[in-house]
């Protein structure tokens, strides 16, 4: 697990279209754990000029708590190039790509990246959001592993997925939607769920939140203020689950359990994974805390 993954909450990551500047102003007083400015599908063509020209004087002022990404259109798309060089400007924590299909659309994107002498602490997160992509899961997660790819986060795109493929229905998404899960694991990337379109529905996004945790989400994507509290309270670590973290720290730190690789606690196995497990949760308590 990276240690962005271990100590970065990601509970809510909103978007916010460059184009929108009464949204824009709320961004800096809202709750989300991440805010990401499009530039990409919520930005009118003949709007992308200004927006992309807007970014510099919105990463100027103060930002909140939150980490702040950009999206920038497609490298292969007329706005790609002049997006990248904005963005770069303004020293994201990661510039999201949209449409991304190949591995190799992640390498062009980090050599384009270190070309411009970009930071290395500037990472590319992945939107995933097209069946190429969900047949090439595996090839692109495994650059996780390689911190000069600096990839660190995919973001399902479940919108162009849904749009692409022709299934609307979330439940026939799930096979797809698991295989990503599986993927990030695997690569060590962390993980944000699509968007919950219906954003006056608090029931029908407070279900699916619970379910993207379920899956092993780290956070969802979400398109409305209303959104942010529900997805924070979801992902985070619940209270039962912190006590029990803590009773199994407790435990193996006796010195009568210093050498076992298993005990018994309330009647119920404990392996030093759930230990590993156990300071992973306590670590990210500690950093939604802070
Ligand atoms: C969906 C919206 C267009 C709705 O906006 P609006 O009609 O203005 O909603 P409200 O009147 O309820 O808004 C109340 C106040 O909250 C502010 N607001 C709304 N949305 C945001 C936001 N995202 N960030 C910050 N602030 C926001 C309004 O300005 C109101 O403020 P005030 O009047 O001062 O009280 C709108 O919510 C919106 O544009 N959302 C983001 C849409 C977006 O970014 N879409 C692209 C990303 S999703 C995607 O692409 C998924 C993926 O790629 C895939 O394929 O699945
Ligand atoms: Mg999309």
């Amino acid at each position: 697990m990276t240690e962005q993954t271990l100590c970065r909450p990601r509970r809510s990551a909103l978007y916010i279209p460059v184009s929108n500047d009464k949204a824009l102003a709320k961004a800096a007083s809202l709750d989300a754990d991440v805010v990401i400015f499009d530039l990409e599908d919520a930005v009118a063509p003949a709007d992308k000029p200004a927006a992309r020209a807007k970014l510099a004087a919105i990463f100027a002022a103060p930002a909140g708590r939150a980490e702040r990404v950009i999206r920038i259109n497609a490298l292969a798309s007329e706005w790609g190039a002049d997006d990248l060089a904005a963005a770069l400007a303004c020293q994201p924590v990661a510039i999201l790509l949209p449409k991304v299909d190949t591995a190799r659309d992640i390498l062009e994107a980090g050599d384009a990246l270190d070309d411009a002498a970009a930071p290395d602490e500037v990472k590319l997160w992945a939107m995933i959001e097209t069946p190429k992509a969900l047949l090439n899961i595996g090839a692109i997660a495994e650059l996780g592993r390689d911190p000069a790819s600096r990839l660190a986060c995919f973001v399902a795109g479940t919108n162009d997925l849904a749009k692409e493929t022709g299934v609307s229905d979330r439940r026939y998404l799930m096979p797809w939607l698991m295989q990503l899960v599986l993927a990030a694991k695997a690569g060590g990337l962390d993980l944000l769920d699509g968007v919950y379109n219906d954003f006056r529905d608090a029931d029908g996004f407070g279900r699916e939140c619970a379910e993207g945790a379920a899956m092993g989400f780290d956070g969802k994507t979400v398109i409305h203020p209303s959104q942010i509290g529900p997805a924070n309270a979801t992902f985070a670590p619940s209270e039962q689950a912190l006590a029990e973290a803590r009773a199994i720290r407790e435990a193996f730190a006796k010195p009568e359990n210093a050498d076992k690789g298993v005990i018994g606690l309330d009647g119920k196995m404990v392996e030093r994974l759930h230990l590993a497990q156990a300071e992973k949760l306590l670590a990210k308590a500690a950093a939604i805390g802070a």
